[in-house]
């Protein structure tokens, strides 16, 4: 498979490296703006770049009919304009806040135990994320992403980001962010009661994971059109 990379930085450069392990062929890479006649070169585009930049790159691949894949995070609250402008070009796109099987499975894992609580409110729910010091936004996709899987099962409205964990949120989830040094992602959801603790915790150990869920999210979107999510990637609706 012929594959641009749209963002050329960590993620990008680990990408090219298992996307080459799997006998693909990088046609096209940029760190600033697209070239239009190196990009239409391409079966897929994937798209880690910055905040600022992803929806003008993932505009350009609906505009090329060049299916497109992207990671990038902080762009979100436009997310329903590029759906729009998908379905407006015939294009074909697939978003996930992270790529890895392990934080799908813990996704998954979360609304199972938001479930559970929704009836224990003398429980607190509470979302840490802790990242690299290089990371632009905050919180992080991922952590948003827990946060509405808690929402949609549970009386809690929205998110908040809090310095503090024990800040009083209102009805909305207390999400904190710690940036450290060389920390790849790590995300945890704790429910705390007078008496005890229950905690979930998802911790990557490189971007590998992150980037073999793109690899592979590009291998099964060649060919297709419309929106997707790695839920359609994983099989994982029906859990
Ligand atoms: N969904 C997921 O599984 C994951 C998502 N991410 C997200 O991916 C994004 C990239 O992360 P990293 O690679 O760690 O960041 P990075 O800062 O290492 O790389 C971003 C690259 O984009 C380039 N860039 C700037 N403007 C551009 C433009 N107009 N077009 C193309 N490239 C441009 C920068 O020069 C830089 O090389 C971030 O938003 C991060 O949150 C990161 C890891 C996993
Ligand atoms: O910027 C990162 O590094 C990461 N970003 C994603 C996010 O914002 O959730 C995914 C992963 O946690 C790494």
């Amino acid at each position: 498979m012929k594959i641009a990379l749209l963002g050329y930085g960590r993620m990008g450069k680990t990408i090219e490296k298992l996307a080459l392990e799997r006998n693909h062929t990088i046609v096209y890479k940029t760190s600033s703006g697209i070239n239009k006649e190196e990009l239409q070169q391409a079966d897929v585009a994937i798209d880690f770049s910055i905040p600022t930049a992803a929806i003008e790159n993932i505009t350009s691949a609906f505009k090329l009919q060049v299916p497109v894949i992207s990671g990038t995070t902080g762009w979100l609250e436009n997310y329903d304009e590029v759906v729009k402008t998908c379905n407006q070009l015939n294009g074909t796109f697939l978003y996930a806040s992270n790529f890895s099987l392990g934080v799908n499975l813990f996704f998954n894992l979360n609304e199972h135990l938001a479930k559970l609580m929704k009836n224990h409110e003398q429980y607190q729910v509470s979302l840490e994320e802790i990242h690299h010091t290089q990371k632009l936004d905050e919180p992080s996709g991922t952590a948003i992403s827990l946060a509405e899987g808690i929402i949609n099962h549970s009386s809690l409205t929205d998110w908040k980001l809090v310095e503090q964990e024990d800040e009083n949120a209102g009805k909305s989830i207390p999400v904190t962010a710690k940036r450290i040094e060389n920390v790849p992602g790590t995300h945890s959801i704790s429910y705390k009661s007078a008496v005890d603790d229950i905690e979930i915790k998802h911790t990557a150990h490189s971007r590998e994971g992150f980037a073999l869920g793109a690899v592979i999210a590009a291998e099964w979107i060649n060919g297709k059109k419309g929106m997707y999510s790695m839920k359609d990637v994983l099989q994982l609706n029906n859990l």
